[in-house]
């Protein structure tokens, strides 16, 4: 009998009877089964396993490690026959075509957070869910396109965290019976936060707006802002949107002027869109600095584009500095007490 709290039965009642959706429902199912499997594999440990070896390169001059690669075929092969059109993946130069008449696409960057493979902290798989479309590249479309996305953080435990264009949804997996069961539904960013989320190792090299915004976080209480701020780095996009969705907070990868970095680190198509659409669906905003992220019309697989995403408040602050460049208590344009408020 299906478990009417498991994925199995949200996406059946989802579903019902529409076709699209249907496609979209089995997609997720694969998806789900790929991150049983991984969970698994990510379980029995990396030390001297070789999960952390680095054995290539991927399309965009990253090092592939041993379980970029086997978590990228664990998730092609759970797909296989499920009716997917294609699967575009961060770890291979084109789509894998597995269903020539399927009615959806999957981009998936497999595995997040490769660094943190050989430290024992939190990594994750990423997806979006696209329609296939009959002419032109389906994963070009811009991500307000998508039908459904998500992701999986392998941490302390196993989340599916979902949206399906109705809400964001967390569902756990319990390892005992491999069922994915709802934890937390409709989760709601708050609106407002104290806690930010950024590599500052590049302060030097970012451009004056994010600058100028960090400066005034970090003068606390007795700055601009007058709060002080917490900051948190765990170098995994999967687990930082977690902690944002559930505690709120703001996550920042922007452009900066080390090379190859113009448009940051994150890929649009299988890692910004899909965080973006959860994240949009849990009542916070994404933005690449001046765009809302969904709206951005990818013409790459595997490009890049800067992202900003969490509490409205604090997008929108981000926002501010990125037009408004000097900060308040230097500029006599803005009054120590000015535009803030
Ligand atoms: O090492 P950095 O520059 O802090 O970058 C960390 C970021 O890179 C990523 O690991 C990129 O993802 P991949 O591991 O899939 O390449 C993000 O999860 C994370 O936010
Ligand atoms: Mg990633
Ligand atoms: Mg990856």
């Amino acid at each position: 009998m299906t478990d009417r709290n498991g994925l199995t039965a949200h996406l059946d009642g989802w579903a019902g009877r529409d076709a699209t959706r249907k496609a979209v429902a089995r997609a997720i199912l694969g998806l789900a089964e790929a991150g049983r499997r991984i969970s698994a594999l990510v379980a029995e440990g990396v030390h001297g396993s070789g999960h952390g070896a680095v054995v290539g390169e991927n399309s965009g001059g990253d090092s592939q490690k041993q379980l970029d690669w086997q978590t990228h075929e664990i998730v092609v092969e759970a797909l296989r026959f499920t009716g997917v059109a294609a699967v575009g993946s961060e770890e291979a130069e084109a789509p894998d075509v597995l269903d020539p008449n399927g009615a959806v696409v999957v981009a998936v960057d497999p595995l997040d957070g490769s660094s943190n493979i050989d430290n024992n902290v939190a990594i994750g798989t990423i997806f979006a869910i696209l329609p296939a479309l009959a002419e032109g590249d389906s994963f070009l479309q811009p991500g307000s396109r998508q039908l459904a996305a998500g992701f999986v953080v392998y941490g302390p435990h196993t989340d599916l965290v979902l949206t399906l264009g109705e809400g964001t949804h967390i569902f756990t997996l319990d390892p005992e019976d491999g069922v994915f069961r709802i934890a937390l539904s409709n989760v709601t960013i708050p609106t407002d936060t104290a806690e930010f989320a950024i590599n500052a190792s590049n302060y030097r090299h970012w451009q004056p707006g994010i600058r100028a915004w960090f400066d005034d976080c970090i003068a606390g209480a007795a700055g601009p802002r007058e709060k002080d701020f917490n900051m948190r780095w765990v170098a995994a996009l999967v687990a930082e949107a977690t902690r944002i969705l559930i505690r709120g907070g703001i996550f920042l990868y922007p452009g900066d002027d080390r090379r190859g970095y113009a448009q940051g680190r994150l890929r649009l198509v299988y890692e910004a869109n899909p965080i973006a659409f959860v994240v949009e669906q849990a009542g916070g905003r994404a933005t690449n600095g001046t765009e809302r992220v969904l709206d951005l019309v990818p013409t790459d697989l595997h490009q890049r584009t800067p992202l900003i995403f969490g509490s409205t408040t604090e997008v929108g602050q981000v926002e501010f500095y990125e037009r408004n460049p000097v900060p308040a208590d230097r500029s006599p344009l803005f009054g120590y007490r000015g535009l803030f408020r």
